[in-house]
């Protein structure tokens, strides 16, 4: 099948999102090509290595490449300041300079890891995503947000910095369990929210071939959903303005993830996030009772959950909030749905409706 391309057009930052079956086995000849570094740091988790770290190491080394496969244990629990320290002295050890690039290889943690110990080691060195999940695929491989979480809550630590490319190989979805790919379609459910209607009800249309990973209903997803997040970045790279509509659902998201100790995946707490600050949007005016039912009937035909789970500490929860980055001198900043493909930005929401809210009214 053909490959499908998509470009994130930033001048001197421009790349390429590719997107096929079997890029993986591509991605050597690809970077030798583009020599974008002398020596490869493979970053994986260990799950993901175990899985696909030969298959990439082979793709680099039957193009003459030198690759060398660096391992982290898997889950968000693992997304922090000491990872990257212990990788960035694994980097040193084994004689990695400025000359040298890295290749995520994994999901939204190994990319947000990956991309912010580029970033940082020697001051900064060329990274390339391949991502791996859903999740990554549509959404965290791409726009350069990178960083990890901190005690108080996620993605406190962080810097925007851009991939040379990004590898889709839609092959390495097969592997994924069905709760990571209903969690990367949460982020997908996002995109018609804010963006397209008619992607929208593409979705509503596709379910079944969506969890059958149907090669052409999968690979027009995908890019789609890059086509909107690069619409987006090349707008507004570093979130001054229009960017903050991806954050849709992320506001109470974030703060169920991190009170539910990170026991709800990202993707799931997104689902939650987004149902809880449609019924916001109702409360507050700007959304129809129907539209929010139609995102909430989305989110449970693609068996996402929909309400804050009962044993939520509500007020940890509420405190999550206050920590975010979408909360500027006290104040909270939601998305709130107006329309399904139209949102806005705005802190003028009531407590009443907050705790209404949060205690699932
Ligand atoms: N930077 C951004 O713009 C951005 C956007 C969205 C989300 N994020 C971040 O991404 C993270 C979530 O990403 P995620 O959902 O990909 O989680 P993840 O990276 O933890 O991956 C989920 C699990 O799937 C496993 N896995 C990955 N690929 C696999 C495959 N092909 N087959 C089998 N197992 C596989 C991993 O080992 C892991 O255990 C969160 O930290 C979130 O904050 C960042
Ligand atoms: O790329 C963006 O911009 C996003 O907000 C995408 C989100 O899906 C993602 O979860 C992001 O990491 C959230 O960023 P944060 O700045 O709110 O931590
Ligand atoms: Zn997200």
């Amino acid at each position: 099948m053909a490959e499908t391309v998509v470009t994130v057009g930033l001048d001197e930052r421009s790349y390429l999102i590719r997107i096929s079956s079997g890029l993986l086995a591509k991605i050597g000849s690809d970077l030798r090509e583009r020599n974008i570094g002398t020596k490869y740091g493979i970053i994986a988790d260990d799950t993901v290595a175990e899985l696909y770290g030969k298959q990439c190491l082979q793709s680099l080394e039957s193009a003459g490449l030198q690759a060398e496969l660096i391992i982290f244990p898997h889950g968000e629990a693992n997304k922090h300041m000491e990872t990257v320290a212990a990788l960035a002295s694994e980097l040193a050890q084994r004689g990695f300079d400025r000359g040298d690039a890295l290749i995520a290889l994994g999901g939204g943690v190994t990319g947000d890891i990956t991309g912010f110990l580029a970033a940082i080691y020697m001051r900064g060195i060329p990274f390339v995503q391949v991502p791996t999940t859903l999740l990554s695929q549509v959404d965290s491989s791409v726009g350069g947000k990178t960083g990890v979480d901190l005690p108080e809550g996620k993605n406190l630590v962080g810097v925007f910095y851009q991939p040379k490319a990004v590898y889709i190989d839609t092959d390495v979805l097969h592997t994924l369990p069905r709760d990571e790919l209903q969690g990367g379609l949460a982020e997908v459910i996002k995109y018609g929210v804010i963006h397209d209607a008619d992607f929208f009800t593409f979705l509503e249309k596709n379910k079944d071939a969506v969890f059958t990973l149907h090669q052409d209903v999968l690979t027009q997803l995908i890019a789609r959903c890059c086509e909107i997040k690069a619409w987006v970045v090349e707008q507004d790279e570093r979130e001054g303005g229009l960017r903050r509509i991806l954050n849709f659902g992320h506001t109470i998201g974030h703060a169920v993830e991190a009170a539910s100790d990170f026991q709800l995946i990202h993707g799931k707490a997104v689902a939650i996030g987004m149902c809880a600050v449609a019924k916001l949007a109702v409360r507050t005016g700007c959304l129809s009772e129907q539209d929010a039912c139609a995102i909430q009937d989305l989110i449970e035909r693609y068996e996402l959950p929909h309400s804050i789970p009962a044993e939520l500490d509500r007020q940890l929860i509420k405190k999550y909030l206050l920590n975010d980055k979408k909360t500027v001198a006290g104040r909270v900043f939601y998305v709130l749905p107006e329309a399904i493909g139209k949102v806005m930005i705005t802190d003028q929401i009531k407590k009443d409706d907050l705790d209404a809210v949060l205690q699932g009214g």
